[in-house]
């Protein structure tokens, strides 16, 4: 029995985790067996290598060792939370996977082979199903992001709207060469109203 795996990215404070609780529902609501995960983290050791990941200065990983870092937690994760759950049949949601990689650590100027070789390596190349790509521009998902989070920014979310910019045309660039993987889904418009724009992303998957 093999689980539909899902990931769901964009930008900062596009809405991903209010729309990831929000599928979670909706899909267990249809009899489907859930599990709700996260990058970076998911797993004891990928946690641990969040917390490397997400505090400090926005300088203290070079682009290539924090490119390491996401890659070996994403390693972790795939190997002790996804697999397993997929292999009992469960449905997998993921908030961002080796995507946010690419854009965000490609927005950094490391090379997208690299990154892909980098997960073939560390996660055996292990792919969603379908992402959703949640699509809002930069300066809608800051308003969004600044009032969940009372103006704190961590070592990503602190970087300037130029390099935000850049990670939204790397994910377009993305979807744009795996359209039956990813779909952009507009993120505009109240929660219920997104969600419904997800479940009929995924109409093709639903049992
Ligand atoms: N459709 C929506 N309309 C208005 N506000 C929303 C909508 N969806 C989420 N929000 C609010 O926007 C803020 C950011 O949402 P959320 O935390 O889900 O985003 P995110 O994409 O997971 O962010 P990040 O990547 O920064 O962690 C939250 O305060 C949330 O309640
Ligand atoms: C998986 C992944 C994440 N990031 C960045 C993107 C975000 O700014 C943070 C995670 O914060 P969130 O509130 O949990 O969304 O990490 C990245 O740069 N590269 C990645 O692979």
């Amino acid at each position: 029995m093999t689980g539909i795996f899902l990931s769901l990215e964009g930008g900062e404070g596009v809405g991903k985790s209010t729309q990831l609780r929000r599928l979670a529902g909706a899909l267990e609501a249809r009899g489907i067996d859930v599990l709700v995960t996260r990058e970076p983290g998911g797993s004891d050791g990928a946690e641990a290598i969040r917390s490397l990941l997400m505090q400090g200065d926005v300088a203290r990983w070079s682009p290539h060792a924090e490119t390491l870092l996401f890659a070996a937690a994403r390693a972790d994760h795939v190997e002790r939370t996804i697999r397993p759950a997929l292999g009992t049949g469960r449905w997998v949601l993921c908030d961002r996977y080796v995507d946010s990689t690419r854009a965000y650590q490609g927005a950094q100027g490391i090379d997208d082979a690299a990154i892909l070789a980098l997960h073939g390596f560390g996660a055996k190349g292990l792919l969603p199903d379908r992402t959703l790509l949640l699509d809002l521009p930069v300066a809608d998902g800051t308003v969004r992001a600044i009032g969940r989070d009372a103006g704190v920014a961590d070592r990503f979310a602190a970087r300037g709207s130029n390099f935000h910019d850049a990670v939204r045309t790397t994910f377009h660039g993305i979807a744009a060469a795996e359209p039956e993987r990813v779909r952009v889904i507009d993120a505009t418009g109240t929660p219920e109203t997104v969600t419904d724009r997800l479940i009929a992303a995924l109409a093709d998957l639903l049992p």
